[in-house]
């Protein structure tokens, strides 16, 4: 079973995928990913530089982030270049270490992917597990994490669908507003409900 991991922005993905990872699920994560494919010498960095200018590029080759994701996140018509250019490359990749998986015999493969319905993927999986918050926690987690100001945050927040289209969407939601423990307790019961297999036991 492939089961797609998906939120909004800061909403707990990687928290829950973390906890995915220490029951012995492999993940598939989509922001790693992401990473890979800008990698100096990769055709898709070459491409981003084309697109946004030199600066984008740091001194020791690498993508300057915070300067793409200020351009991005503020301008929906630069976002949607990036996109264009760089989520063929994520979802070649993303395909490749989901066949390596399957050959290697695992039965089930979490693929952590925070765009999924944007990027309109739910064909990739087998079952969506939404990880949900609050507009009020989500806003304050984002600010904590990355030191945004809140005007930031929300322009990263408009930047994906609505969570409600989202849990509208989903197998199951997981709500991460409670303590670690609470999410950790309601990611378990719906394994428990979807009978999932670790496999290679
Ligand atoms: C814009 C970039 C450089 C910012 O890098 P930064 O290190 O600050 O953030 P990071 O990569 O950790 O992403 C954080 C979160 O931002 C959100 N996000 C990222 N890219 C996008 C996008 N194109 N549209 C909407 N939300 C996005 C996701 O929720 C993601 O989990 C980076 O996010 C990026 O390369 N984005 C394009 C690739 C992409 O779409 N990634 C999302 C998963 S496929
Ligand atoms: N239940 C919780 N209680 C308190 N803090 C939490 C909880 N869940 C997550 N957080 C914190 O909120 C922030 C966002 O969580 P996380 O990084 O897991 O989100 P994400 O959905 O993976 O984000 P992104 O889309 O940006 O990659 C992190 O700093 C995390 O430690």
């Amino acid at each position: 079973m492939i089961i797609g991991l998906t939120g909004s922005i800061a909403s707990g993905k990687s928290t829950v995928s973390k906890m995915l990872e220490e029951l012995g699920y492999p993940i598939i994560d989509a922001d790693q990913v992401a990473r890979l494919v800008v990698e100096p010498g990769q055709e898709t960095l070459v491409k981003i530089a084309a697109l946004f200018g030199q600066d984008v590029i740091k001194e020791d080759g690498t993508m300057d982030r915070a300067k793409v994701g200020e351009l991005i996140f503020n301008d929906p018509a630069s976002r949607k270049s990036l996109n264009d250019v760089i989520h063929p490359a994520i979802r070649q990749e993303m395909l490749r270490q989901r066949s390596e998986l399957l050959e290697q015999g695992h039965e089930t493969i979490i693929m952590d992917i925070p765009l999924l319905f944007e990027s309109r993927l739910q064909h990739f999986v087998d079952k969506i597990l939404v990880v949900s918050v609050t507009e009020e926690n989500q806003l304050k987690r984002l600010m904590e994490r990355n030191g945004l100001n809140e005007k930031e945050a929300r322009a990263r927040i408009a930047s994906q669908l609505p969570m409600s289209v989202k849990e509208e969407g989903a197998d199951a939601v997981i709500y991460n507003n409670g303590t670690f423990d609470e999410t950790k307790w309601q990611l378990n019961r719906i394994l428990d409900n979807w009978q999932v297999q670790l496999g290679r036991e």
